[in-house]
């Protein structure tokens, strides 16, 4: 065995093959060897894909076993199972040493590299399950896909499995996180968002930083979120991994990646309403998500069922919209760009808007420059009768809409995508919500206007058609208990309060008299609501007057 500083060689065997393992700088590879010593077949992993090493032959599935032979050691590692390379998988080889002393140094060196090279990789993960999300498989996907990853790779995890819904989020605000490196989402995104919700809220409450003032910039933060899907729609999964599969998900968390986000505060006057990674919508996607409400029971179909009642609803509704457009010299939603980890774009957003940080590394830990949105450029105000006005941070793809609401979109660029679908007959809008699940332009339509932009506006026409109650009433109606869309909002509201409570309380005296009308009254509807709902990553926002800001993280 040749041993220079970053080089380690020697025979190995793999079964009744002989090859040459060779540890080279980043690299550990090894070389089918014929007969004659002619070289065959080389694989080669990048010691950052290393999961673990061991002595003797290990299995971890169906059971881990050990059979520690002297000169056996098994390497696992990521191993790509789809041609596109998105799915991962754990790859697993037994290699045979000539000596006991090779398999010793072999195992000794690995180990050292995985040190050396991985500093990142975390090494405890406190982990929130939802047991009710998607199909309610959370458990069940974490003890038998992820935990064992977990255990594989040295990761101890503290498991909560969720009894209420806010119950993630209020323990990241309130418990102690003394040497947790990240925080596992087991859920979909709304859980994802519950955990993103606790995550920038302690992270702005330790630095002093008030979350309703609008124009504050945020504190970034340490603490990573690590998401392993078991939702409804999966999207900030999807659209940052490239599929919803829990061990490709584990395995990334594992190697210790991470793929800085924007974020959108959403905020209503002087109060922060909510944050958004995939979409704030109003019209149809609101619709679909206070239907979708009366049918959880479904599960992730509810969505489908509903989208299809909303779409026979035909509905449309008057709104303004203004937004700050972003540089178009940088980036545009029509180019044909798709943001992956390491995106050119992205770096240079982050460089522009953080000079002094100098790699992904860093991200996490820079102080955030101070901007001013509103010194950079004009607002553009659009009135009309829209079928939906969406944003979105991300491309917001999932498995629904592989390509997803703006396919362009990137996922830290500090911009996001504003999408128009104006008024248009119900031909019209199928062949928009179509084109999101095949490979034609959804864009390219004549009622439809896509911009990237930096903050948003929307508000009602002030012409008199919409009073204060019938906007109480389209929010509360939605909800089958009104009840919980308050006390999810609540700890938001702290600062700004008053209004809120009042407006609550205004709810409260009016649900007697709405509690038989219905908000979706179906295609035989004599007298549709004038205004809609907004869904905020799957959750209700309690106001329709809103203003939103895309923040880097
Ligand atoms: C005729 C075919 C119509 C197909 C329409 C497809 C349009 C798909 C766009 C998908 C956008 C997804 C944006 C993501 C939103 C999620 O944050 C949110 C909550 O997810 P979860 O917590 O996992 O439940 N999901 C939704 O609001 C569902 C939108 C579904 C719309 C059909
Ligand atoms: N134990 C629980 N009981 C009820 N709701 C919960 C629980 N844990 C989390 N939630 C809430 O459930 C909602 C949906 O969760 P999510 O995991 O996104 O599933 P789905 O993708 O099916 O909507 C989230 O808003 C979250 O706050
Ligand atoms: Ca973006």
């Amino acid at each position: 065995m040749e041993i220079e500083s970053v080089r380690v060689e020697s025979s190995v065997w793999v079964g009744k093959k002989r090859f040459r393992a060779l540890l080279s700088g980043w690299y550990f590879s090894w070389t089918e060897l014929d007969k004659k010593n002619r070289e065959k077949k080389t694989i080669s992993v990048p010691i950052g894909e290393v999961v673990a090493v061991a002595e003797g032959r290990v299995e971890i599935q169906p059971q881990k076993k050990a059979e520690d032979t002297d000169r056996d050691f098994t390497l696992f590692y990521v191993k790509r199972r789809s041609s596109g390379g998105r799915i991962w998988t754990l790859g697993r080889t037994q290699f045979c040493c000539p000596s006991r002393d090779l398999r010793d140094q072999w195992v000794a060196q690995l180990k050292t590299a995985l040190k050396t090279h991985c500093s990142s990789r975390p090494h405890r993960l406190l982990v929130f399950i939802n047991p009710y999300g998607g199909k309610k498989r959370g458990k069940e996907i974490y003890l038998s896909l992820v935990a064992p990853l977990f255990e594989l790779a040295g990761i101890s995890s503290h498991v909560v499995v969720t009894e209420r819904a806010n119950q993630a989020r209020d323990h990241i605000l309130k418990k102690d996180l003394t040497g947790f490196d990240g925080v596992i989402c087991v859920g979909g995104d709304g859980m994802f968002s519950e955990l993103l919700h606790g995550v920038i809220g302690r992270t702005q409450q330790e630095a002093g930083i008030s979350e309703h003032d609008p124009t504050v910039m945020l504190q970034p933060c340490d603490l990573h979120i690590g998401i392993i899907p078991a939702g409804s729609t999966d999207c900030v999964c999807f659209a940052t991994v490239g599929v919803n599969d829990p061990v490709t998900s584990a395995l990334h968390i594992v190697i210790g990646d991470s793929q800085p986000l924007d974020v959108c505060s959403v905020h209503h006057q002087s109060t922060l309403v909510r944050y958004s990674v995939s979409l704030v919508g109003y019209g149809f996607y609101g619709d679909v998500l206070a239907e979708s409400e009366r049918h959880r029971w479904m599960g992730p179909l509810r969505y489908d069922y509903s989208g299809c009642l909303v779409y026979l609803c035909n509905r449309s509704y008057r709104g303004i919209v203004q937004y700050l457009p972003a540089d178009p010299q940088i980036s545009s939603p029509r180019d044909s760009t798709r943001c992956l980890s390491g995106c050119r774009v992205c770096s240079e957003s982050t460089e522009r808007l953080f000079p002094h940080s100098d790699s992904c590394s860093s991200l996490y830990s820079r102080q955030l420059s101070q901007y001013s949105i509103e010194s950079e450029g004009e607002w553009i105000s659009v009135e009309g009768r829209f079928r939906c006005v969406s944003l979105t941070c991300i491309s917001s793809s999932c498995p629904r809409s592989p390509k997803g609401l703006s396919p362009s979109a990137h996922l830290a660029d500090g911009t996001g995508d504003l999408i128009l679908v104006r008024d248009t007959n119900p031909l019209g809008f199928l062949t928009y919500l179509h084109r999101h699940t095949t490979t034609q332009d959804q864009f390219d339509l004549p009622f439809v206007e896509v911009h990237r932009v930096k903050a948003v506006r929307f508000s009602l026409p002030p012409d008199g058609d919409y009073d204060d109650e019938e906007r109480e009433q389209s929010i509360s109606e939605v909800l089958e208990d009104p009840e919980k869309l308050c006390e999810s909002d609540i700890e938001f509201s702290k600062d700004g309060s008053q209004q809120y409570l009042a407006e609550r309380q205004k709810e409260q005296e009016m649900k007697d008299e709405r509690k038989k009308r219905e908000f979706f009254c179906g295609p035989c509807c004599s007298k549709p609501p004038a205004v809609s709902v907004w869904n905020c990553d799957g959750e209700i926002l309690p106001y329709t007057e809103i203003s939103c800001r895309f923040k880097y993280f």
